[in-house]
């Protein structure tokens, strides 16, 4: 055994029946060993396995079996010692699982003095999580929350020592308003179980909290908001799970508990939305108003088929082909370094991010952070089938590259996508294009502008706002909008908020700066996307 102080810890170890070196680096924290395998004829050594220290989840003494004891080197020893290290191992598809390997020992002395330098260098790990706030809603996408959680994620938070407090929810809001309650300053980070409504009703109760707390008013849409330190987990268990794809790379609850414990740290860009000087949402993922508005409007009266509802409000939505009249008017982006035509995604550690919030922070540091406010305003009337506002790529299993494949994560920027009125045909090609690797910009009928602040009116609103005197045809409209089921001809969508509704004719929507954080990295780059080697765990830098 050698072990200079603080450097490196190298010991031969049992693994399996056969004696393995095994090597400790405490800087930079490495865990590294070589698989044993028997000398076969035509067939090489065992491949080196590395563990960053940051990916292991959890170091625990391991009771040898009588079978084991009877194998191989394991015979000499008087009385066996072992130990068990369990840690992140990549499959494929961005795939995390908690994979463990077990060393056995000479003797009881080197076994704990394993234990011991594994379990100082998981305490030197700051950033992770050791009290979480955890809310389940149970009856998201397919009703599988509570099992989810159940089976698959608090037996690992178990594992790695994070205690919870857990909370089912009885009703829709009942996380937000919960979160005005407690006192979520014990703990270091709040977990939602759930799908993007159950994601955006958390934020909304995080983001709210600590406006109250820093005395900020939600409803001037000027003011500068307090930044949420406290992060938040994504457990997918929803219908679409954009949000967990779009920052993780999979919908697979096992994986993002696995970002969670090893503590992750994903900024992440929200668009606030006002109208009138008062506060009406927040945004993460996509605000669409007209064709995503009225699949999701369809959609909530069909809650009981599940996530087939999407489906089945999508065909009918897509037959019925409605357009919507209205003005749309926004500022590009001017800060930021890319394009939403770039042919490069945001991937984790994402240079296009990093860069326009170094940009942010140096105008902020010569006071020019409200500069944008001069900044020029471009005005396009016209009639729409869609309008989409995403601030990130919105992937999702039924759209793996999502409606802006090239829109990042944290650089403060929404992609603004304007679909004009086209032949149902057209629109269709557009549609299968968020399916395959086909531009889906690629059209003379679809727009898209990189933008900080934007705003829509619909023509209904604009024409009475110019006949004020008119009052009995604004009631009227009034009336429609607020009665979608009453045989008038509907002139007004609504808005899908993250997959929430969102019922107002005009909008205010301003992109701030990575507001959140969430328990994610991004998604990763792995050196070869088609020939992932699991057991390298090789990523590009
Ligand atoms: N106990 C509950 N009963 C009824 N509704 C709830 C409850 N808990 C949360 N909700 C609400 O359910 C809504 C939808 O939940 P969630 O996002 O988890 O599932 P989903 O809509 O199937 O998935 P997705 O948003 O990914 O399409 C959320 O807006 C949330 O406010
Ligand atoms: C005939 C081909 C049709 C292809 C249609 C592709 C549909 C892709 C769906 C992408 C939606 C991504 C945006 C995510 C929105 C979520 O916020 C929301 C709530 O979970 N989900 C939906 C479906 O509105
Ligand atoms: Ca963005």
């Amino acid at each position: 055994m050698e072990q200079p102080p603080g450097g490196r810890l190298v010991s031969s170890l049992l693994l399996g029946p056969r004696g393995c070196e095994v090597t400790l680096e405490r800087e930079p924290g490495l865990l590294r060993w070589r698989d044993p395998q028997p000398p076969r004829r035509g067939r090489s050594s065992g491949g080196e396995n590395v563990v960053p220290a940051s990916e292991i989840i959890a170091v625990e003494e391991t009771e040898i079996d009588k079978k084991q004891c009877d194998s191989g080197k394991w015979q000499k020893m008087s009385k066996p010692h072992a130990f068990t290290v369990h840690y992140v191992k990549r499959a494929r598809n961005h795939r995390w699982r908690c994979s463990e390997i077990t060393f056995g020992c000479i003797d009881e002395q080197l076994c704990n003095q394993w234990i011991q330098a594994l379990k100082e260098l998981l305490d030197s790990q700051k950033s992770r999580p050791k009290q979480l706030l955890v809310y389940i809603n149970p009856y998201g996408g397919k009703r599988q929350g509570k099992r989810i959680y159940e089976q698959k994620v608090a037996p690992l938070f178990h594992l790695a020592s994070i205690s919870t407090d857990v909370v089912i929810t009885e009703h829709a809001n009942h996380a937000k308003d919960n979160l005005f309650e407690v006192n979520i300053y014990k703990y270091d980070g709040i977990v939602c179980v759930g799908g993007d409504g159950m994601f955006s009703e958390v934020m909304h109760g995080l983001i709210g909290r600590i406006q109250k707390d820093s005395g900020i008013d939600q409803n001037n849409p000027k003011t500068p908001l307090a930044q949420c330190s406290i992060r938040i987990g994504i457990i997918p268990a929803g219908s679409t799970d954009c949000i967990c794809y779009a920052t993780v790379g999979i919908v697979d609850p096992e994986t993002s508990a696995l970002h969670i414990i090893v503590g992750d740290c994903q900024p992440l860009d929200v668009s606030s939305i006002h109208h009138n000087n008062t506060f009406l949402k927040y945004s993460v993922s996509l605000l669409g108003y007209g064709f995503y508005g009225d699949i999701l409007r369809d959609s909530e009266k069909k809650r009981w088929m599940g996530p087939a509802r999407y489906d089945f409000s999508g065909f009918k939505t897509f037959l019925s082909h409605q357009y919507y009249e209205g003005t749309v008017s926004f500022q590009p982006a001017k800060g930021t370094v890319g394009s939403p035509r770039d042919k490069e995604s945001c991937r984790t550690g994402c240079r296009i991010c990093r860069q326009t919030k170094q940009l942010e922070e140096q105008q902020k540091n010569y006071g020019l952070e409200h500069k944008e406010v001069e900044d020029e305003w471009k005005v396009i009337k016209g009639k729409f089938l869609a309008i989409n506002a995403v601030n990130m790529s919105c992937a999702c299993p039924r759209s793996p590259k999502g409606l802006s494949p090239a829109a990042h994560l944290a650089d403060g920027s929404a992609d603004l996508i304007l679909v004009r009125k086209c032949s149902r045909f057209n629109f269709l090609r557009y549609l299968v294009r968020h399916t395959n690797q086909d531009d889906q910009f690629d059209f003379p009928f679809v727009d898209v502008y990189r933008v900080k602040r934007f705003q829509f009116m619909s023509k209904q609103l604009e024409d009475n706002e110019s006949d004020i005197k008119d009052v009995g045809k604004k009631r009227f409209g009034q009336f429609c909008s607020d009665h979608p089921a009453c045989c008038c001809n509907l002139a007004n969508s609504t808005w899908n908020c993250d997959g929430e509704t969102l019922d107002s004719s005009a909008v205010e929507v301003k992109v701030r700066c990575q507001l959140v954080k969430l328990f994610a990295r991004g998604i990763e780059n792995y050196k070869d996307e088609t020939a992932y080697n699991s057991s390298s765990n090789e990523l590009l830098s």
